[in-house]
């Protein structure tokens, strides 16, 4: 038995090394600079033990090449543009499975996001978000991509404003009470949790905190659905009904119940709208009324346009989609403004010149939004630097192509299969687009006075209203992708996060807490330290959001 294994573990790491040295050969014929790590970091089995393999490989006296660096999922992050300042606008690195190349030229990025067919979504990468339903592209995308993107309309953004306003003040009005206390990430996934659920699926839950929550049923909707975000990871390695057998820990048989109540609320929703659509009824408004007009039978082809499996499928990528990703930018977002007072208050000259009438209710959302620049240019800034999604990989679908680097007067010729990858988080921080101070959050950077008036007797109202949000180079920021590819959700989000601060900071200020003998700088760099200090599980987040104390203080 153990001869059989050894010859397997031999027989694979020989075949690894063939792969490998084919891949560099590769690279050295596209001629571009390379690393080589020895296993691919999306590998589902590497991702799994990247904690063990890190500490094992820190305890040995030589490293692979880069591995320590490169083999990381996220060394985009600690890494910024530093790669691509040492090795130029395209470079590589050759696993034994895949060659990934990195770009960072903006018009080479337009130009990789605009010709679709050449670049294509890799889905072979995504197949772990197949949990409810199928992913797509091509021809399949684009059906799916119609019916997900049409409901997403400036009247859902209406509804996301007034629940973003209701949530976040019910949250200001706990924390406030609280005094000074931990758990911000917490309540940051509750709010986006809680509007994703009202105005998506039409399940209204109001705010709770961590404490109040435990006492609701797990069953329930929205419990449901927070167990499946928080175990996404899981859930995709491990199917959900393996994760029932007795042999595992009870919190991980409660995620793949979680999986199947969920499923049945989907099921049950699903029912609801098609006898509501059946009885000749508007249905109720929501994403799922959307889904099941487009799941009836086309009379033309005699086909389902969409069937129960990509319904699902397309609530849970929208879930999956529009949750990690806010709240993980809700928690950047007052981490950094907490760090930085002096961006509170210029946010909130805004907030009160555009809501003069403290009452929340009559902020209205078509009037006031459009005029928040500064609020959301926080945004801009801050998934600038902290994007939820590092890469958008595409591979190389002809037998090979070639792509023009306008900046290095250079074109390459990729073979096919090659993972191509806009170096997002590089072109967002290098020098040669950001020339100030790139890799710092400022948010003031968004905002242009296209019509500077007399500092001495213009209005803070004339003042503001002569400011425009700056229009980056294209290729040069793309945290919600671009072209037709890109997030169907972008100004749902940008709307909820405007919202909540609007809500938070008209009348009230967050204070970090300091510590025992701390000033004003060690806790704000405390405070920025815990930003850096992220991960990424499906997306890039905090790794301990809830830990640092904030206290929020009325300053009218
Ligand atoms: C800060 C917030 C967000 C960021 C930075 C973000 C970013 C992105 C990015 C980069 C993609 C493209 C992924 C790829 O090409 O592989 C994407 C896709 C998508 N996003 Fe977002 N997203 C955010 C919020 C949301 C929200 C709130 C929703 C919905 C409620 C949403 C729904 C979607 C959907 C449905 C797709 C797939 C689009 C398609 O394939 O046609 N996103 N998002």
């Amino acid at each position: 038995m153990l001869l059989i294994i050894a010859v397997a573990l031999l027989g694979w790491t020989l075949y690894s090394v063939f792969c490998l040295v084919g891949n560099i050969r590769r690279i050295q014929k596209i001629g571009i600079p390379y690393h080589v790590i020895p296993c691919s970091p999306v590998n589902p089995l590497w991702i799994l033990l990247e904690p063990l393999i890190f500490f094992i490989l820190g305890l040995l006296p030589f490293e692979f090449g880069r591995i320590k660096h490169y083999g990381r999922r996220t060394w985009q992050f600690t890494d910024k543009a530093q790669s691509h300042m040492r090795m130029g606008d395209a470079w590589a690195i050759a696993t034994p499975n895949e060659i990934f190349v990195y770009i960072c030229d903006a018009d080479a990025i337009t130009d990789i996001i605009a010709r679709r067919a050449d670049f294509v979504r890799p889905i072979e990468l995504f197949t772990l978000l197949n949990v409810f339903g199928p992913n797509t592209e091509g021809a399949d995308w684009q059906r799916h991509r119609k019916i997900v993107a049409a409901p997403f309309n400036e009247s859902l953004n209406s509804f996301v404003w007034r629940e973003a306003l209701t949530q976040a003040q019910s949250m200001l009005t706990t924390r406030a009470t609280a005094g000074p206390s931990g758990g911000l990430g917490t309540d940051t996934r509750t709010l986006a949790l809680n509007v994703l659920a009202a105005t998506g699926f039409k399940r209204s839950t109001r705010f709770q905190s961590a404490q109040e929550a435990q006492s609701e049923d797990p069953r329930s909707y929205a419990q449901s659905l927070k167990t499946v975000m928080l175990n996404t990871f899981l859930i995709m390695l491990i199917p959900p009904s393996v994760l029932k057998f007795p042999i595992f820990p009870s919190w991980c048989r409660r995620a793949g119940e979680a999986v199947e109540d969920f499923k049945q609320h989907m099921l049950n929703m699903f029912n609801t709208e098609k006898t509501l659509l059946d009885q000749g009824k508007p249905g109720t408004g929501t994403l799922m009324s959307s889904f099941v007009r487009e799941s009836t039978v086309d009379p033309k082809s005699n086909k389902t346009v969409l069937t129960l499996d990509e319904i699902l499928g397309n609530i849970y990528v929208i879930n999956f989609a529009g949750h990690d990703t806010t709240a993980g930018s809700l928690t950047y977002v007052l981490f950094l403004l907490a760090a930085y007072p002096n961006i509170q208050e210029w946010i909130a000259e805004e907030i009160r010149t555009v809501f003069p009438n403290p009452d929340r209710d009559t902020w209205d959302y078509k009037e006031a939004f459009p005029r928040l620049k500064r609020c959301l240019a926080v945004v801009l800034e801050t998934v600038r630097l902290y994007p939820p999604i590092l890469a958008l990989p595409k591979s190389v679908a002809p037998q090979s192509t070639s792509l023009r680097l306008p900046e290095s007067n250079r074109t390459i010729v990729l073979p096919k299969g090659t993972v191509v990858l806009p170096s997002l988080l590089a072109a967002q921080t290098h020098p040669k687009y950001w020339p100030d101070e790139p890799t710092t959050w400022n948010p003031r950077r968004w905002i242009e006075t296209s019509n500077p008036t007399d500092a001495t007797t213009s209005t803070p109202e004339d003042h503001l209203a002569g400011e425009e949000i700056m229009e980056p180079r294209a290729g040069s920021y793309f945290p919600w992708s671009a072209g037709v590819q890109n997030c169907a959700g972008r100004k749902f989000a940008q709307v909820e996060i405007v919202a909540a601060m609007a809500a938070w900071f008209r009348e009230y200020r967050v204070r970090p807490v300091r510590e025992d003998g701390e000033d004003f700088e060690k806790a704000q760099a405390r405070i920025l330290e815990s930003t850096n200090d992220s991960y990424q599980l499906l997306v890039m987040q905090m790794r301990d959001p809830d830990s640092a104390k904030f206290v929020w203080e009325q300053v009218e």
